[in-house]
């Protein structure tokens, strides 16, 4: 991104599948944008970036990058932000360590993960490595709150091309288990502030020592501030029962996490689990493990690893007691059952938002080690949003699978502005080092504001929630139910604190409103979502408004049911300064896709979400820049997509078939198409009718060109910093349609 030009469109470059799909389809949009006078800059946030981004005194010149993430981060504080951003690595320590080698391998001298910092430069590099672990990106970009839906030729085209929804049996025995007590919905406390304050949080040990932990947090005016802890104890004790539960009744086990955007408290949560199951092994090899410094919050993944340096006999030793747990232990799900990857192998491979959606879809079922699928226990510790998957699990139970071709949408707006909720707390999480009380003190006044009585090992956090964040979530809601004639539900429940303080929120702004003639009602979350799938399955449409976590579960799990994917969601975030970033989909990077490019020269990557997203973007700089030709533009593309979905042009998953530069292909033939015809700007017709004329004539022989290289394995020069020049010559290999492209160059 260049300082001196303000540019109009910034599309992010990030990771994996869209990082590739990016290589095929911004020169195309880069180019129509030109005839609207549009500006489509680049900025690249991707982990390596990131990673480089930190690191700058020990770069050269040439390799230095700037910190993206931080300017991108002042731009959506701007009214005439417009970007469009693609989903991006929250990434695991493993994922991270092998980033940092290859960027190594490729002569930047950046330095080691440090496991274990003790010197102060190694907490230094540990810090800086720190900001490139998990969900890293999206809490800085999302100054709005959330609004994704299907569009309605997105939600007609799955209706009458349904995706394949896999049988419920009443007899399934698959269901979801959480705590009931100890858990953080169970202890939390909340409230609202009086007036601005500082506050430390800090602990008072059983001992008499204070330890503070975090020394000042500023806080607003009414904002909701939450302190809520997590037993070790009660959750122990729940991993114990709950894994016996499973080996006596004979049903797989699985574990589900959101370890990336709760990437201080869930790896932990994690971590626990892992060590349960294979407890005898950790009792044995415990002392060894340590000095190891192995770390199963990061997944079994570190534990291979780590043991890798030791002699081959002690390696089979370790892994013959692992093996051994397996005798009085349940059988665990898989991740990838051909590769021998379990549940277990990391974190970031269960990630809640994706996996239940994709166990439901299944008929409940996930694989087993036989590659076979099988009822399957979903434990879920938390339980505040377990719940919602038990009661769309009894649903299905009752009615059987969702129909793609009858069933209503549940498009969602979330809180997320300013980081609400979780997204906030990673700075704030602790794990308690000493039985005492965990205080959350008013910094001038002293007063004690929140507080709880902790043990060793539990894991304690604050959560916020400005106020201003919750008043834009509220407006962007009845905005949503006015343009759409749908009810709007607000999954809160009175009888969490932190929920409560917001329905009182929520019902002080709903005044700000005219709410004549809406629908707009507030449940707890398992009566909202009962509620939603009544209507659901009559076909009629229900907006969900839901705090951060469920607006990133409810996102991927109805669009999942209903149009078989969540790439193809229409994803925006209203800036609360007044300018607008347009994410792509709702899922994530699709790491499995560049594994496909790389072996059979095939992506399968939709980039539908970019269309969707592009187009409103276009559509957004037109009305606020006064610029009739992004209008055009974004009409066009419109209709290009609707013709895209019509003619079923999207990717397939199989190679040989059309992939996403065949999509792409087809995108820009039909937007060519399109604004050759329109009749509203001469000028632009003009300039796009011998495109128009030139990929017509060439359509078959493109689609050959595309389709000619697939089958054999591919370089693409990297996984997390491709080389930029292979990753051009993979993604536009028809050199008919790049010379057709020239045409508007
Ligand atoms: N907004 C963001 O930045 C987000 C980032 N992430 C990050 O992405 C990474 C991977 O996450 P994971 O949980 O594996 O989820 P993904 O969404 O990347 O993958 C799950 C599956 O969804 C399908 N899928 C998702 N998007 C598309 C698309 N555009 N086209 C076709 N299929 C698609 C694919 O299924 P199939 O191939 O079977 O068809 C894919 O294997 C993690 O690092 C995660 O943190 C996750 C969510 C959002
Ligand atoms: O920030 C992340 O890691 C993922 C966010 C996500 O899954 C979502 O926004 O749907
Ligand atoms: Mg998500």
């Amino acid at each position: 991104m260049t300082a001196e030009k303000t540019p109009q469109i910034v599309y992010t470059l990030t990771d994996e599948a869209p990082r590739l799909a990016t290589a095929s389809l911004l020169p195309v949009v880069q180019a129509f944008g030109r005839h609207a006078g549009i500006d489509v800059v680049t900025s690249d946030i991707s982990v390596a970036g990131r990673i480089l981004g930190q690191f700058p005194e020990l770069l050269t010149e040439e390799q230095r990058v700037t910190d993206n993430l931080a300017a991108l981060g002042k731009l959506t504080l701007k009214p005439e932000a417009n970007i469009i951003k693609l989903p991006n690595i929250s990434a695991s320590v493993a994922q991270l360590k092998a980033a940092i080698k290859e960027l190594q391998d490729k002569g930047y001298k950046i330095p080691d993960f440090p496991e274990k910092p003790e010197t102060d430069e190694q907490k230094d590099i540990r810090a800086r490595y720190n900001k490139c672990i998990g969900s890293a990106v999206n809490p800085v970009l999302r100054e709005g709150n959330s609004d994704r839906r299907a569009p309605k030729a997105v939600k007609e085209y799955a209706r009458k091309n349904p995706h394949r929804m896999d049988e419920w049996s009443q007899a399934s025995r698959s269901h979801v288990s959480h705590m009931h007590d100890g858990d953080f919905y169970h202890g939390e406390k909340s409230l609202t502030l009086d007036r601005a304050r500082s506050v430390k949080m800090e602990l008072i040990t059983k001992s008499g020592k204070t330890i503070v932990l975090k020394p000042k947090v500023d806080l607003l005016d009414r904002e909701v501030i939450d302190s809520m802890f997590m037993s070790k104890k009660a959750l122990l004790a729940f991993y114990e029962r709950e894994i016996e539960d499973a080996r006596k009744t004979g049903v797989m086990f699985s574990l589900h996490v959101k370890a990336t955007m709760m990437k201080v408290s869930h790896p932990i949560v994690f971590g626990h689990c892992v060590k349960i199951f294979y407890k005898d092994a950790f009792e044995k090899h415990g002392k060894l493990f340590e000095e190891l410094g192995v770390n199963v919050n990061n997944g079994m993944v570190d534990l291979y690893t780590k043991i890798a340096s030791l002699p081959a006999s002690k390696q089979e030793e370790i892994k013959r007691d692992l093996h051994a747990c397996h005798e009085h232990r349940p059988e665990l799900a898989m991740v990838d059952s051909a590769k021998g990857i379990t549940n277990f192998h990391s974190p970031n491979d269960i990630i809640v938002d994706a996996s239940m959606p994709a166990m439901i879809r299944a008929g409940g079922k996930m694989y087993g080690a036989d590659g076979r699928l099988k009822d399957v226990k979903a434990v879920m510790p938390e339980s505040t949003f377990a719940r919602i998957y038990q009661e769309i699990i009894n649903f299905c139970k009752w009615h059987g699978a969702f129909d793609p071709k009858t069933m209503g949408t549940v498009p969602n707006v979330g809180l997320m502005a300013q980081q609400a909720e979780e997204y906030g707390s990673h700075d704030k999480t602790f794990e308690i080092t000493e039985d005492g009380i965990a205080n959350i003190t008013d910094l001038e006044t002293g007063e004690v504001l929140l507080s709880q009585n902790v043990e060793q090992g539990d894991i304690w956090r604050m959560c916020q929630c400005k106020d201003a964040a919750i008043r834009d979530w509220v407006k962007l809601a009845v905005n949503r139910a006015r343009n759409s004639g749908m009810p709007v539900v607000f999954w809160l429940d009175s009888y969490r604190p932190h929920e409560a303080q917001l329905i009182r929120k929520v019902k002080m702004y709903l005044h700000e409103h005219d709410t004549t003639g809406l629908d707009i009602q507030i449940m707890s979350q398992v009566r909202a979502m009962r509620y939603t799938l009544e209507r659901v399955i009559r076909g009629l449409d229900t907006i969900s408004a839901t705090g951060n976590i469920l607006r990133d579960y409810l996102t991927d799990l109805f669009p999942i049911m209903e149009l078989g994917t969540s790439a193809k969601m229409l994803s925006i975030v209203p800036l609360m300064a007044g300018g607008g970033m347009y994410e792509t989909g709702a899922g994530g990077s699709a790491p499995k896709h560049v594994q496909q490019l790389v072996e059979e020269n095939h992506l399968r990557w939709d980039s539908l979400g970019e269309f969707l997203a592009l187009a409103v973007s276009l559509e957004e700089l037109g009305i606020k820049n006064k610029n009739a030709k992004a209008k055009v533009l974004a009409k066009a593309l419109d209709a290009a997509t609707g013709k895209l979905l019509d003619n079923g042009k999207g990717p397939s998953p199989k190679t040989g078939e059309i992939d996403n530069r065949g999509s792409h292909f087809y995108l820009t033939l039909y937007w060519a198409q399109e604004l050759a015809a329109q009749t509203e700007d001469a000028e632009l017709a003009a300039k796009f009718k011998p495109l128009a004329e030139k990929l017509t004539a060439n359509e078959a022989k493109i689609a050959d060109e595309l389709k000619a290289v697939q089958g054999q394995p591919t370089d693409i020069g990297g996984y997390f910093l491709p080389d930029a020049a292979k990753l051009d010559k993979v993604m536009r290999p028809s050199a008919t349609f790049n010379a057709a492209l020239q045409l508007i160059a």
